[in-house]
């Protein structure tokens, strides 16, 4: 398999080089840049000295055809133009970015306050929300690998949503994530003294992440309502928690939600579901791509609350979409992706 990798020089893109250089069937993995020609990988990327001799080069799109896989880890507004020509050649297309996973183009328009993606692009494009969606996955030509808080919050809902238990409107999420999730790019609030010793809520009613949630949501059970969607920025580099309360339409407990969340993913070895007092934290993810989840039934309000982990360069993007690769040619869905959490 020969691979490439647009955006290669981003926080995604490195990641995604991570795996690849380390998957059994991948032979050789091309890296592009829309910014630099012929420099060596490690210019951008030091700790990969001794390692890799790899240089970037400039995005050719004629080559890419002939690839086998080509990821896109650019930013929004980028695959929209890219992908069609693409898909012209042989070249299997896994997007990361969002510009590919609303299906209806206004939502875009005004989420992400730019031109949406052709129709005919987005109706070939599969969400690759890998364990909920794996029998399209498996015949994609292209996938819109979803979005970091998207993966974590479905996840998180998946088995209650599935079973139409979610009383409608009732789902607020409260989400937290480490900076990297913001990509390479400088910023001031990304800044150190912005941040360090600091906790922000952003995006407030704007996330561009809400009707992603919500189309997926709405797929599973057409009465949960709009949901209510909170992110902040937590000092850390890694690293994504999900808080969710939702009130269920019959009562339940601790118990039969747990085995309800067991049953759902036992076949799904990336998704940990806790013993019950369990709670996941993010380091207990960190570098790899397992989604940790534990729940309670508060009895008192009649609300679950339930916490989902994910690391975001990995669930959250870079490993979701090597998962996403090893459906579409058939390989068990872990290749490659056997790591132990790097811990503390
Ligand atoms: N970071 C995360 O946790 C997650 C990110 N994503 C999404 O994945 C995508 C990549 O994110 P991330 O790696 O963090 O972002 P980065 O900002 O770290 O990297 C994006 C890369 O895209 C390249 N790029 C910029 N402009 C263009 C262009 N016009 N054409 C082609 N390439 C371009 C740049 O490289 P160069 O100048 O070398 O071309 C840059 O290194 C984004 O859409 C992001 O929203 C999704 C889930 C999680
Ligand atoms: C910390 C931070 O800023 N995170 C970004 C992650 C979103 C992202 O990766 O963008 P798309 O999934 O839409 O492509 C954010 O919250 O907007």
């Amino acid at each position: 398999m020969k691979v490439g990798i647009v955006g290669s020089t981003g926080y995604g893109g490195v990641e995604l080089y991570r795996l690849l250089s380390n998957h059994p069937e991948v032979r050789e993995c091309v890296l592009y840049s829309s910014s630099l020609d012929g420099t060596p990988y490690t210019e951008q990327y030091p700790h990969l000295y001794g390692i890799s001799e790899q240089r970037v080069h400039p995005i050719d799109e004629e080559q890419m055809k002939g690839l086998d896989v080509v990821f896109l880890a650019t930013p929004s507004g980028i695959s929209k133009k890219m992908t069609p020509g693409l898909l012209g050649g042989q070249a299997k297309v896994i997007d990361l970015s969002g510009d590919l996973r609303l299906k209806e183009r206004g939502a875009y328009e005004t989420w992400y306050h730019g031109e949406a993606a052709p129709a005919d692009t987005l109706e070939r494009a599969v969400y690759g929300l890998a364990e909920c969606n794996g029998r399209s996955i498996r015949d994609a030509e292209l996938i819109a690998n979803p979005g970091c808080f998207p993966t974590a919050v479905l996840l998180g809902l998946y088995p209650l949503a599935a079973a139409g238990r979610i009383k409608p409107g009732s789902v607020i999420i409260d989400a937290k994530t480490g900076l990297s999730g913001a990509g390479r790019k400088a910023s001031l609030a990304g800044h150190f003294a912005e941040t360090q010793e600091n906790f922000r809520i952003y995006k407030v009613h704007e996330h561009q992440h809400t009707p992603e949630i919500e189309q997926q949501l709405h797929e599973w059970a057409l009465d949960a309502g709009p949901i209510t969607f909170s992110t902040h920025l937590v000092p850390m580099t890694r690293g994504i928690m999900a808080t969710i309360y939702v009130e269920l339409k019959d009562p339940s407990s601790t118990e039969e939600l747990l085995a309800s969340y067991r049953e759902e993913y036992d076949d799904h070895p990336f998704v940990r579901v806790r013993p019950k007092g369990g709670f996941p934290g993010t380091k207990e993810v960190f570098g790899t791509n397992y989604c940790d989840i534990g729940l309670s039934m508060d009895e008192r309000t009649g609300r679950v609350t339930i916490v989902s982990v994910i690391d975001n360069l990995m669930k959250g993007a870079a490993g979701q979409a090597v998962q996403n690769m090893n459906m579409m040619f058939g390989w068990h869905e872990t290749t490659g992706l056997h790591h132990y959490p790097i811990y503390p």
